[in-house]
Order: C-alpha cells, then sequence, then structure tokens
C-alpha cells in the first residue's frame, strides 16, 4: 500500500506536480519521468513502470481533455485517485527583477491557474504554453534566460537553483488538481470504505437518452461527482434526414462519469446494467477508493 519499490511513471521532470501526486499515492515509489503523457501509459503497458499517475481535472483550470481521451484510448484501468493542493510560485534566476520579465512560461493548466494573480502583479508579460511546470524552471535555468520566469512548485526552484519573485499566485488559494492513478490490472472492488467508480459511455438514439441515463444512479440514491463529454471520435457526426427542411447534423459526444459507489456493491451493478439499455458502448475504466484526506488547502507544493 506504501508502493515500496513501485515504479510509478509520471509527466514531467522531478518536481512536477505529478511527480508530488505519485508520492501522495505511492509514499515510497521510485518515481520515473516522462516527456509526455503517451510514455507514461506506454512505460506501464510495456512492464517499465507498474503504475502512471495522470492529472484530469483542477479546480480551477478544469478538465485535462487530452488525459481523458489518452484514457479511452490505453486499456489501463484507474485503481486510485488523490487530490493534491498546488501551491504554485513565479521564479526567475537569481538577481533577476520581476520589472526585467517579459515571458512568463509552464505547463497550460498552471497559466490558466494563475490567470488573474499575474494580471494583478503588472508584469507586462506574454505568456507561453511548455510540457510541464517543473520543465519550465529547469528550462529556463539551462539557457540562463534572464527575462523570461517560470511557474511551478517551491521545490521545483529548490532543484533548479531558481528564486522565488512570489508565492502562492493561483487565483485561489483552494487550488486542487484530481490525478488518477492506472495500472495494468483492475482492484478487486470493496465496501468496506468510500469507493468512487469511473464510466465512459455513448448513448443509442432515442429521446431524452441522457436524462434516461443519469436517473439510473438517481433512483439508486448514487451521486455523481462529475461528468465530462468528448467528441466521439470513431463516429463525430449523425446525420438526421428531414426531407421538408433538409439535413442537421449532430455531433456525437462520449461521456465520462464518476460515480460515488464501488462496483461491489449491488445498486451500482443495477445502475450499469440499466445504463447498458441505453448505451451503444460501455466501459468501466475503474472502481477505486476515494480520496479521503483532511482538507488543507495552504498544504501541498
Ligand atoms: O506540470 C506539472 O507540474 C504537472 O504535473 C501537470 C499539471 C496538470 O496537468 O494539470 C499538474 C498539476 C497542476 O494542475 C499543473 C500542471
Amino acid at each position: 500500500m506504501h508502493g515500496s519499490q513501485l515504479r510509478v511513471a509520471y509527466q514531467g521532470v522531478p518536481g512536477a506536480y505529478s511527480e508530488a501526486a505519485a508520492g501522495k499515492a505511492y509514499p515510497k515509489c521510485e518515481a520515473i519521468p516522462c516527456d509526455q503523457f503517451e510514455v507514461a501509459f506506454q512505460a506501464v503497458e510495456l512492464w517499465i513502470a507498474d503504475r502512471a499517475v495522470l492529472p484530469v481535472e483542477n479546480s480551477l483550470g478544469g478538465s485535462i481533455h487530452r488525459n481523458y481521451d489518452l484514457l479511452l484510448r490505453h486499456r489501463l484501468h484507474i485503481v486510485g485517485e488523490v487530490q493534491l493542493p498546488v501551491h504554485h510560485c513565479l521564479m526567475a534566476l537569481p538577481g533577476v527583477r520581476k520589472e526585467y520579465i517579459t515571458r512568463v512560461i509552464s505547463h497550460p493548466q498552471a497559466l490558466a491557474q494563475c490567470e488573474h494573480t499575474l494580471t494583478k502583479l503588472g508584469l507586462q508579460a506574454a505568456r507561453e504554453a511548455v510540457d510541464d511546470t517543473a520543465g519550465a524552471a529547469e528550462y529556463i535555468a539551462a539557457n540562463n534566460l534572464r527575462d523570461t520566469a517560470a511557474i511551478a512548485s517551491a521545490r521545483a526552484a529548490e532543484l533548479y537553483g531558481m528564486q522565488i519573485l512570489a508565492d502562492g499566485i493561483q487565483d485561489d488559494c483552494g487550488n486542487v488538481t484530481r490525478f488518477v492513478m492506472l495500472a495494468r490490472e483492475p482492484i478487486i472492488p470493496r465496501t468496506d470504505r468510500p469507493f468512487k467508480t469511473s464510466i465512459v459511455f455513448a448513448h443509442d438514439k432515442g429521446t431524452s437518452v441522457l436524462f434516461k441515463v443519469l436517473s439510473a444512479f438517481a433512483f439508486r440514491n448514487i451521486n455523481l461527482t462529475k461528468i465530462e463529454s468528448r467528441p466521439h471520435r470513431n463516429r463525430p457526426i449523425r446525420l438526421v434526414d428531414d426531407a421538408n427542411v433538409g439535413t442537421a447534423k449532430h455531433f456525437e459526444y462520449l461521456f465520462y462519469v464518476d460515480f460515488e459507489a464501488s462496483m461491489a456493491e449491488v445498486r451500482a451493478q443495477n445502475a450499469l446494467a440499466e445504463v447498458q439499455e441505453f448505451a451503444s458502448f460501455l466501459r468501466v475504466l475503474g472502481s477505486y477508493p476515494m480520496d479521503m484526506t483532511p482538507w488543507s488547502p495552504s498544504g501541498g507544493d
């Protein structure tokens, strides 16, 4: 459970929040940096790593859509989640003053989470997206860029010899990113602690089908914690012909739903049996213990 000897792949370089998430989920693990999320998935598929840790949503920046698409494209299973308080710092090379900064670089999520604060700080700087927060700090240090600042964790500042110009620059102090942990095999769902289940489905043709699907959970008092829609890339458009008025083009969606129940519970099994009736496609991405860590907005990195 503490993850000793577990190899956990994450996207980014040391000091990235995903590395901190790996450490929170599996305190004694060996965290393996990967330059892309796709590589982290492959590391697990090829037995180079035992788990991958994947950010899926942030309380300020919203869903990380690409990672939802990756969950579907690969056959890994969600075996856990962690919610990590994300505390951002603005950093530059030692001696650089705020007035010299013409560019701020970071992961797009981090830029989005600090948008208002960056404006309030009065920086006349262009924002530029890079692959990960700590990688932004590393890049500035490696290239001795004296006109560029990064948004990253305090640990990244320490690792890459950067000086913190402003601390806690996320637009809300309760900034939290939710990560899921992925493995080759699912875990056996239990009922002795709170579990969450994540599914993805496409609904069939018909009237109010999404309403019918979601009521399968409501009637059983199963709480939904998240719903996300993404383009159905195998069948993106459905044409509906009407001889009188022409052809309507309906976009087709995949729906990702998280609900608070374990697949070991009969009510969850019955709800999914009902969903199946209205779905052209249904996959359980995982049934896993919920992160019940007590709330501390100032904690984390
Ligand atoms: O760049 C990093 O440090 C990451 O771990 C990625 C990531 C993300 O994808 O949302 C993780 C947490 C923060 O929300 C910002 C960036």
